[in-house]
């Protein structure tokens, strides 16, 4: 029987093999005898394979039903030091059901179960059970005392409403990746900015530099996304080449903007002048949307139609009329936010408009007109009045799928009533035509109803949902990660190598073979079992310290050991402290 130095600090049991069965055991001519008692007749009480051909030796009076065959645990279930002399342990052939959750009983995945491979880079299939702490333990639950519920735990998302896992849907992930990805990106085609312009630096252009470039108003004008120095995010920087400010009072209306937070608006934070292009140029800075398109790109620029049709717009390369009364209804908020703060939007451009998430409209460049047209300054009534035939007109490019309808409004009006509802037709017929005598937001409302803003209000609380449970689900890997760190730095320390004090005996040793336990488990066939929630779960046990106590087998196979995870986090933060003492 191979001896462990008993842990300073942990309560471990000492446990030794019934001696008929040890010596045996130790026999190393007999090791693969059919008449050796099954490891996991021993370990589990029972053995799956008993009659799938497991050569081992299964006692007639065990029951074959893992339900019921778990040898009674040899310690109380709190360890005091003095457990270290508890009784050795005997397996017994008859169960005790009242007993406590088994010392050697496995999680519902048992090790020796075969748990599905798991292939990394491939969608681990979990096994929902494990979610909770309550479903660890299925067939113990009269005796067992349950942990409390808090933040140790894995939490199962409400059930229906999503497939429940224990990440975020690789959906969401690919996407908050591409955005952030987007971030550092740099263009592969050379360009030459300025390397710092009032507080921003890594200028990169958001689009490249074409010949044929679409003036905003009568200038030409380019997009950088840059980064802040003072608050290290990034931002968009929308450049106005060749543009001379008269007037400083053209910025108060960048300022009425910058107070603006809506939802649907992109947010403008400043506005400054510059020389640093070798020219006049006049600067507005807005929120970054990494891996937004704009409704042009998405619905008419002929180079990309194709493929985000057929993505966005079903076979039929048409809005949907649901995601349609969601636009209107985006973009009719953020005019109504717009009007009511006394501004007008004067951006209301199929380029101009962003998709930022699914189905999320944002009107961008906001308040640059403004600025630019400072010295022209038109009535905000009639400017308001613009916005609610821009509006129409872009409406209408939608619905028609083509901005060239927009030429033949009479025509355009008329396809809309045959592909789309009366009501939609009714709202563009009512935001194109002249005003009598003025035309009002809340009029947009009415045309929209009350049904269909509630039902967009449904649809947006059904995506918050979905949105914390995405965040729910990783909630505990922070935890979990931390708890890997301090096995790293614990394991197989290189410098106490020769200290058997700290590598080989006590704490340390537990840890070793906890390690095993939970990483290094084998099949019946000796083959690695991978399985991470196998792994999920024991971590998970650990960092709660649970009172369930599991068997650890040295690596000869010839000794185990008897702890619970209580003890086990008990070794490991004694280990972690000494360690940290050591580094200070
Ligand atoms: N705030 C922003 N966040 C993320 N991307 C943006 C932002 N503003 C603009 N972009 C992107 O920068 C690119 C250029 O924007 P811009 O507004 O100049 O569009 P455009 O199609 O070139 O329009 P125009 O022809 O009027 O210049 C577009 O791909 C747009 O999606």
């Amino acid at each position: 029987m191979a001896y462990f130095s008993r842990p300073q600090s942990s309560a471990a049991v000492r446990i030794a093999h019934p001696t008929d069965y040890d010596d045996r055991e130790r026999s190393p001519q007999k090791r693969d005898s059919p008449q050796r008692q099954c490891r996991n007749i021993l370990i589990y009480g029972s053995c799956r394979f008993q009659d799938k051909g497991c050569i081992y030796y299964h006692p007639a009076t065990t029951s074959t039903s893992s339900n019921v065959a778990i040898p009674e645990s040899p310690a109380p279930p709190s360890l005091s030091a003095q457990a270290v002399h508890a009784p050795v342990f005997v397996p017994k052939t008859t169960l005790d059901t009242s007993s406590t959750t088994s010392p050697t009983q496995p999680p519902s995945f048992t090790p020796s179960a075969s748990p599905a491979p798991y292939f990394p880079g491939q969608e681990v299939e979990y096994d929902d059970t494990i979610s909770s702490l309550g479903s660890f333990y299925p067939t113990a639950q009269q005796a067992f005392v349950r942990q409390p519920l808090d933040y140790h735990l894995y939490t199962n998302p409400i059930p229906d409403a999503f497939s429940p896992s224990h990440f975020i849907s690789d959906n969401f992930r690919e996407e908050l990746h591409r955005r952030s990805d987007l971030i550092h990106t740099i263009p592969s085609t050379p360009y030459h900015l300025p390397e710092e312009l009032q507080g921003y630096h890594s200028l990169a252009p958001l689009e490249p530099l074409v010949p044929e470039r679409r003036k905003l108003v009568s200038w030409y004008s380019a997009v950088y996304r840059a980064t802040n120095t003072s608050d290290g995010a990034t931002y968009v920087l929308r450049r106005i080449e060749n543009f001379r400010l008269t007037h400083r009072a053209a910025f108060g209306a960048i300022e009425s903007w910058s107070r603006i937070r809506h939802p649907n608006i992109v947010r403008v934070r400043e506005a400054f002048t510059t020389r640093a292009f070798n020219d006049n140029s006049l600067i507005v800075c807005y929120d970054y949307h990494p891996n937004s398109k704009s409704l042009y790109e998405l619905y008419f620029n002929p180079k990309s139609s194709g493929l985000l049709h057929g993505q966005l717009s079903g076979s039929m390369g048409r809005i949907p009329e649901a995601t349609l009364w969601s636009y209107i209804i985006q973009i009719a908020n953020a005019i109504r936010v717009a009007h009511e703060a006394g501004l007008a939007l004067r951006m209301i451009d199929p380029a101009k408009i962003l998709l930022t998430g699914k189905n999320r409209l944002r009107i961008n460049s906001c308040g640059i007109v403004d600025v630019l047209l400072y010295d022209t300054r038109q009535d905000i009534t009639i400017t308001q009045q613009e916005d609610l035939v821009l509006f129409g007109r872009l409406l209408v490019a939608l619905c028609c799928n083509s901005l060239a309808a927009l030429s033949a409004l009479p025509k355009a009006l008329d396809t809309i009533g045959r592909i789309y509802s009366a009501d939609i037709q009714a709202l563009a017929l009512f935001l194109v035509s002249k005003p009598a005598p003025l035309k009002s937001i809340t009029q947009v409302f009415e045309h929209i109803g009350t049904d269909r803003l509630l039902r967009d209000m449904d649809e947006m609380q059904i995506a918050n949902d979905r949105l914390e449970a995405e965040v729910q689900s990783e909630l505990e890997n922070g935890r979990l990660v931390r708890l890997l760190c301090k096995f790293g730095f614990i394991n197989e320390r290189p410098e106490f190598d020769r200290d058997l004090r700290w590598a080989e005996t006590g704490d340390r040793y537990i840890i070793k073979l906890f390690r095993d336990y939970v990483f290094h488990q084998v099949d019946e066939n000796r083959n690695p079992v991978v399985n991470l929630s196998y792994v999920l779960t024991c971590l998970n046990k650990l960092d709660c310290g649970t009172d369930e106590r599991i068997m650890l087998v040295s690596r000869d196979e010839q000794s185990c050991l008897v702890v619970s995870y209580k003890e086990v986090k008990a070794c490991i933060e004694s280990a972690f402290s000494d360690l940290s003492r050591a580094s200070r």
